[in-house]
């Protein structure tokens, strides 16, 4: 039985509650909401989903930067707590996260090369001679020149930047990348571009994505299944094209109508 690269059961986030140090009730806010769903080795899944739907709240559970308020949650195949506690290390080569804003992800007071080399150095590559070898390949696999190790983020048009947050995500070799609105901040043509670059990545390396978003013109043409979040629900799952073609939900029939279209290649 293949195992699949994420699976998620019953995960609920609930923020706020309870009283504050002096004694206000806290505003309740379940942003995720008995969420269930596998994402299988080597698709896209992408999540949709307008604004408060839970969606970037449900990627940061995945990545450990919030802490589920109950549910499970297994990545290849392991209790997501246990693989954390084997190490940032060994939870890192399993699962890697880039954000919306790819400037704002790069440290700007380093060098491209130190961004690149620290989780190499971290994660695989004890040898000085070997990181060299790995940064030239990530920068060739998202084709940026060499001559970008020596720069700094500001110096790269956003594209650029995602780009190169992207080569740093591919350091560790992890299977599963979870991208929380990797083009959103980009221009259209940029997106196009990255989408493509994303495309290519995953099948040359065998990634498997789960993709957040809320711009249906860029899930239509990344991903293989979709998964429609609302008020912290998934209220549709469908493979891509058939949702397109023949929304179930009443909420997903309107995120379709509204939305433009991008065609696949
Ligand atoms: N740290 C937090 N504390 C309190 N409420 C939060 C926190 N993070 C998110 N929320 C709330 O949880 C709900 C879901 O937010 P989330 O960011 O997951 O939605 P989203 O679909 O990703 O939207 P967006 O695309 O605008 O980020 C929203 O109502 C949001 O205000």
């Amino acid at each position: 039985m293949t195992v699949s690269a994420i699976q998620i059961r019953d995960l609920s986030k609930t923020f706020g509650g309870g009283r504050s140090l002096f004694g206000k009730t806290r505003h309740e806010v379940r942003a995720v909401k008995s969420v269930s769903l596998d994402v299988e080795r080597g698709e896209t899944l992408a999540v949709v989903g307008e604004s408060g739907s839970g969606k970037s709240t449900l990627a940061r559970m995945l990545v450990g930067l919030e802490t589920p308020t109950a549910g499970s949650l297994l990545i290849g195949g392991k209790e997501a707590g246990a693989l954390r506690r084997d190490g940032p290390r060994a939870f890192g080569k399993m699962i890697q996260y880039v954000f919306q804003d790819p400037v704002a992800s790069l440290n700007p007071r380093k060098t491209i090369r130190d961004i690149l080399e620290t989780p190499l150095k971290f994660l695989c590559c004890y040898e000085t001679a070997r990181r060299r070898e790995r940064m030239r390949e990530l920068l060739d696999a998202v084709q940026m020149p060499e001559d970008t190790l020596a720069r700094y983020p500001h110096e790269f048009s956003g594209g650029q930047a995602q780009r190169i947050a992207i080569a740093r995500a591919l350091a560790a070799e992890a299977e599963i990348i979870v991208l929380d609105e990797p083009v959103s901040a980009l221009d259209v043509s940029v997106q196009a571009q990255v989408l493509l670059l994303l495309r290519d990545l995953k099948t040359r390396f065998g990634l498997t994505y789960l993709f957040i978003s809320h711009d249906l013109a860029v899930v239509e043409a990344i991903s293989d299944r979709v998964a429609v979040m609302y008020f912290g629900e998934v209220v549709e799952m469908a493979p891509a094209a058939r949702l397109f073609a023949n929304p179930g939900h009443a909420y997903t029939q309107r995120l379709v109508a509204s939305a433009p279209r991008i065609r696949r290649e």
